[in-house]
């Protein structure tokens, strides 16, 4: 199987880093992993609505860019499905047994994601109503990518 993580921005502190390295290198055993970063867009303070959506626009172009026709594409958004732990887990193994072996997952900047990804995705995971910054949604996503796989496993990892 292939993931990848399409997300804006790059992580410049050390602790974000680290984290998602440890997580990535225990993936290594169960799939081809990998974390793709687009650039992103300046966004200062004061931003009318319509220079919010071009930001979101140009982000969003930049990210569809990355996904191939094959992909089976996870939006993570606020207003997404929620699941649990051993719901993604069993989601991830049918896909897989359905021949969907090339999965992207995106996380938006820190304007969110703009429409045309939004259709684009097969999926929208939600995290709970919480707005989390896109470098810890980063992290909290690679351990739970992991978490699937420990799940699918029966590692006593996932109590
Ligand atoms: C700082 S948030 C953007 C906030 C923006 N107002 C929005 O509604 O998307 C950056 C990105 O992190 C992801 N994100 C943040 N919190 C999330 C959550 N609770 N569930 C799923 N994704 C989340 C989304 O991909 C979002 O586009």
């Amino acid at each position: 199987m292939n993931i990848k993580i399409i997300c804006v921005g790059k992580l410049k502190e050390k602790y974000w880093k680290q984290g998602i390295a440890e997580y990535s290198k225990r993936l290594g055993k169960f799939c081809k992993f990998e974390i793709v970063e687009v650039p992103d867009e300046k966004a200062p303070e004061k931003l009318s609505e319509a220079q919010m959506e071009n930001v979101k626009k140009t982000e969003g172009e930049r990210i569809l860019g990355k996904i191939k026709d094959r992909d089976y594409v996870y939006a993570l958004a606020i207003l997404g499905k929620e699941r649990t732990s051993e719901e993604f887990a069993s989601e991830i193994e049918n896909l897989t047994t359905y021949g969907r072996s090339d999965l992207a997952f995106v996380i938006g900047g820190s304007l969110g994601l703009s429409e045309d990804v939004l259709k684009r995705a097969d999926s929208q995971i939600s995290f709970g109503r919480f707005t989390m910054p896109h470098q810890l949604m980063r992290l909290v996503l690679t351990e739970q990518i992991y978490r699937a796989f420990m799940i699918n496993s029966g590692s006593p990892y996932h109590k």
